[in-house]
């Protein structure tokens, strides 16, 4: 039979602790002391039945052994755990922070001595202890502790001194056996620091029935030992320390699940788990599962250990090899060092170069600092790409401009049709250029509505003048360093885009175009835009600093053009030193003939079906045109004749019939390419427009618009006028007393500040307007006033409604409707004074479209008006106002409304009439439709269903 090591250690158990705390400090020392010759003392095994109660807690492997009654342990001074619970066998050594803890042991345990260790429970009662140094802390009632926890015997408890009192000290124990708190018996004072608890022995383990059987279910248990100590060495280590006192008794279940929980890493909760286990099985499966996960980490560990090791030595033997090849290139003179290498690369990257005086100096120091650093320094790689970047630029390097100002001019016209105000600025460059004998840089700004060309004709630009072309977008760019480039003392610093742009174009006077200027974005990186001054600033631009390079670089060459959709954003310093050159936007006509000439043609080589495979009829492009693509730019319609294109593509790749003649696209078959239009009218009303409704136009950043301003008014009596209540007959209530001037006003429609204050002066000023016309017509003075400009939902601004809100004020007052197919703007001072307004062109544009015939418009506009093309004034007459007295006039029928006494008080109107021989008009115009009036912003054109 195998003989089985029993432990069955008998230790003299601490003796009761239960006075009162003050007692029991003085009775603590003596009395919890064991006497000495009480020490751990391993028996042999023996077949006689044993205590119940061993050193571990257990019995033997199974064999349920009479329990021999002892004493058992009632009160005892508990040390709190803080990082895990002590397994019998494991000598430690336990950091105490505390000094009162320390001190009172020192004065009240001797070697010898027993005292309880319990771990602490979680959440500790002063802050997480899992970072901590500490083992061993302080709880503040004995509740806080696990239930279970192990009789330690004090070897020595060291303090680090007086001088260091306040970080504690030591204590190394040997944990015994296992013991259940079962009560309290004190709680920690400042006399004693540590809580007294009664505690009773835990019941013995139940073993194995037979040491077979105890054999097998510690088989993988001990396998796994094993395979850890081998796997880590601090396990090794560790196993070393404590194998004495395991040693011979690796049968004994409980002992090597106290070895294996000891040795484990796992977390506190799951080792107080293994200590508490009652059930030898159980107790078993739960340190397995602990050790399995220890030793895959193990494992993970020394893979990841050896991995690292290899590389390392890898790289290390790779440097070793180069060191010696170039030991021996250079014994062979093969092959000059590195640094030399490299000067000699620096030097003649510059040789065909004019390389300013400063920056010449600057090249040499940095040169002469490469030499002296050490090739693997980091401080090396800096000074290298520093280098590189001063090096690579483009000194006193230019490209060939192109003087032939007929070529330039035949090299405009082919890339874009109209843009004649942007062709004609180039042209006039180039003719100062020539004259100069000089390309100095200008900046033009090219401002207008999306898909006029802005960013394609800069493109062009560079072609003409025979520059070199580079783009960057600054839309929503908030980082300084973009423009400007890092400071070189940050790691990966990089110069900015100008220096970026010298160095891909390889010139020193390339056509630069700063994209969406508009959209410059600022934030507490920077304020991108007063980087930008910098750089497009003639005065300055001449010695422009990037951060990264550090020194002076001349930009005065460059051609700096910028595009934006409008001015309102961009910062005004900024907007000062630019040309502004405005693209209204397209017409009809204009965008029959992009169409045909440009767009269809560079569809078709892009999407590869060849030239003249489309055959789109005049009607089918004018369709497209009117009621497929009518934004203020090309750019939807463009896409429209791609889509066409790629399905014509797909047609005749599906058919094979590549030989096949043009692709026939007709009114009939349009929808089976580009679907339904999505394009409706703007106009709200087919025949006149009611009393207190007025066509308004507005300027967009998506082109021109009309929209409608209009007022209704419910007098105190009950009575509606304005708006369709005006047409039909409304039944009076008699009024009983003339209301006085109470009347009130509500303006709506998502207006901004400016017309907001606008609808104010036009109340104001429409209130005496009509007390001199008609001082019977109480309305605007006593009514209730409704104001109101749809679309609702779109944001509006700005002062050009003035002269629109007043005659709808007016109108709905007097009850008549305006003249039919009239439209207006301008802005009104309370003087009744018509003010000058912007974007003529587009507002004529879409007055065309929505079939206006009349336009009043104010008198200072008139130059605008007559500049335009003929084909644009086509079938319209504008009045040009200067007094509001004029708009009154001219917009009301005489004989409905009472007249104006006395003569206008303004300078007397222009009419300007439709050109004599007008050019046959279109009958839509095509900016805008779906713009968003008089706001700032950009609204996306609708995309088309997908067919
Ligand atoms: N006058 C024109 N002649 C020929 N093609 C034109 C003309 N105007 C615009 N296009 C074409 O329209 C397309 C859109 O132009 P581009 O991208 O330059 O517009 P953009 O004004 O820069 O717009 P955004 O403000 O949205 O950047 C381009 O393919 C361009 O070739």
């Amino acid at each position: 039979m195998l003989r089985l090591q029993l432990a069955s250690t008998r230790f003299l158990r601490p003796r009761l602790w239960s006075r009162d705390l003050r007692e029991a400090r003085a009775f603590a020392g003596r009395s919890s002391r064991g006497p000495r010759e009480e020490k751990v003392t391993k028996e042999p095994a023996v077949e006689t039945p044993q205590p119940a109660a061993s050193a571990t807690g257990a019995s033997a492997t199974g064999a349920s052994a009479p329990e021999v009654p002892r004493p058992v342990p009632q009160g005892l001074l508990v040390l709190p755990l803080l990082r895990k619970p002590a397994f019998p066998g494991f000598r430690q050594t336990l950091q105490v922070s505390e000094p009162e803890i320390i001190n009172f042991l020192q004065k009240e345990k001797k070697q010898g001595d027993y005292i309880g260790g319990f771990l602490i429970k979680e959440p500790f009662a002063d802050g997480d202890a899992s970072g901590l140094r500490r083992e061993a802390g302080r709880v503040s009632s004995a509740s806080q502790l696990e239930e279970v926890g192990t009789v330690l015997q004090v070897l020595v408890v060291q303090s680090f001194g007086s001088n260091q009192a306040a970080s504690g000290g030591q204590i190394t124990v040997m944990p015994m056996h296992r013991v259940r708190r079962t009560g309290t018996l004190s709680q920690p004072s400042p006399y004693v620091p540590v809580p007294a608890v009664v505690v009773a022995d835990l019941e013995p383990i139940q073993g194995f029935e037979d040491a077979e059987e105890a054999t097998t279910a510690l088989a993988p248990l001990v396998t796994l030992l094993q395979s850890l100590n081998n796997a880590s060495p601090l396990l090794k280590q560790k196993y070393e320390k404590v194998g004495q006192y395991f040693r011979n008794c690796m049968q004994d279940p409980v002992k090597v699940t106290d070895l294996a929980a000891g040795l484990s890493t796992a977390e506190r909760g799951e080792l107080q788990a293994v200590l508490q286990e009652q059930d030898i099985r159980e107790k078993i499966k739960k340190v397995t599962h602990l050790l399995e996960r220890d030793l895959n980490t193990a494992k993970l560990q020394s893979e990841v250990k050896s991995d690292l090791e290899e590389r390392v030595a890898k790289e290390q033997k790779r440097e070793v090899l180069m060191e010696q090849m170039r030991q021996i290139q250079k014994e062979l003179g093969i092959e000059k060092d590195e640094k030399q290498t490299l000067t000699t690369q620096f030097r003649d990257s510059l040789k065909d170069k004019v390389v300013p005086e400063e920056v010449q100096k600057v090249i040499e120091t940095e040169i002469s600092k490469l030499n002296s650093l050490e090739p693997s320094s980091t401080e090396f790689n800096v000074c290298r790409t520093y280098l590189e970047w001063l090096t690579c630029l483009p000194w006193g390097k230019f490209t060939g401009e192109n003087r032939d100002i007929n070529k330039a001019e035949s090299m405009l016209e082919e890339d874009h049709y109209g843009l004649e105000d942007v062709k004609e600025r180039i042209l006039e460059h180039i003719a100062v250029s020539f004259l100069k004998d000089s390309s100095q840089g200008k900046i033009m700004c090219l401002v207008g509505p999306p898909g006029v060309g802005k960013t394609s004709v800069g493109k062009s630009v560079a072609r003409a003048l025979g520059r070199k072309f580079y783009r960057f977008s600054v839309g929503g760019m908030n980082d300084v360093v973009e423009i400007k480039g890092h400071r070189r003392t940050y790691v990966g610093a990089m110069p900015g885009k100008l220096i970026q742009c010298l160095k891909s174009t390889g010139c020193g006077n390339p056509v630069v175009l700063i994209d969406e200027i508009d959209k410059l974005g600022r934030d507490m990186r920077g304020d991108p835009s007063s980087a930008l001054l910098e750089v497009l600033d003639p005065e300055q631009n001449s010695s422009f600093r990037d951060h990264y390079l550090d020194v002076p670089i001349d930009l005065s060459n460059i051609l700096f053009l910028c595009t934006a959709n409008v001015l309102d954003t961009i910062p005004g310093p900024l907007l000062d030193r630019m040309e502004v050159i405005r693209i209204a936007g397209y017409v009809f006509e204009e965008k029959l003939a992009i169409a045909s000439k440009y767009l269809i043609p560079q569809t078709e080589e892009g999407s590869g079906i060849g030239a003249d495979r489309l055959d789109l009829g005049d009607e089918v492009l004018q369709k497209i045109i009117k009621d497929y693509a009518r934004e203020a730019g090309v750019r939807n319609l463009r896409q429209l004749l791609e889509k066409v294109s790629r399905k014509v593509a797909l047609d005749l790749v599906r058919k094979k019939c590549a030989e096949e003649g043009p692709a026939k696209i007709n009114l009939e078959n349009l929808t089976t390419y580009i679907g339904q239009p999505l394009h409706t009218s703007d106009k709200l009303y087919n025949t006149g427009t009611p009393p207190g409704v007025v066509m308004g136009l507005a300027w967009t950043a998506s082109g021109g618009a009309t929209l409608y301003v209009e007022a209704r008014g419910r007098m105190p009596c009950g009575r509606v006028q304005g708006g369709l209540a005006a047409l039909t007959p409304v039944e009076v209530e008699p009024q009983v007393e003339k209301p006085k001037q109470n009347g009130s006003m509500q303006v709506t429609g998502q207006l901004g500040s400016v017309m907001s204050e606008s609808s104010s002066i036009s109340l104001t000023y429409a209130r005496l307007f009509m007390r001199e016309l008609d001082p019977e017509n109480s309305f605007l003075d006593a009514a209730n006033i409704h104001l109101h400009v749809p679309e609702g939902a779109t944001p509006k601004d700005g002062p050009s409604a003035g002269v629109t809100m007043t005659s709808a004020l007016l109108s709905s007052a007097l009850e008549q409707p305006l003249r039919e197919d009239l439209a207006m703007t301008g802005e009104l001072t309370l003087m009744g004074k018509v003010l000058k307004v912007g974007g003529i062109k587009e507002k004529v544009i879409a007055a065309r479209r929505e079939g206006v015939k009349t336009l009043i418009l104010p008198r200072q506009n008139e130059a605008d008006f007559l500049e335009l093309k003929e084909y644009l004034r086509a079938g319209l007459t504008a009045h040009f106002v200067d007094h509001y007295d004029d708009v009154y006039r001219l917009a009301f029928d005489a004989q409905q409304v009472p007249a104006l006494a006395s003569p206008s008080r303004g300078l007397p109107v222009v009419t300007v009439e439709p050109p004599p021989d007008p050019q046959p008009a279109p009958e839509e115009g095509d900016a805008g439709s779906n713009a968003l009036p008089w706001t700032g912003g950009l609204r996306e054109q609708p995309s088309m269903p997908s067919l």
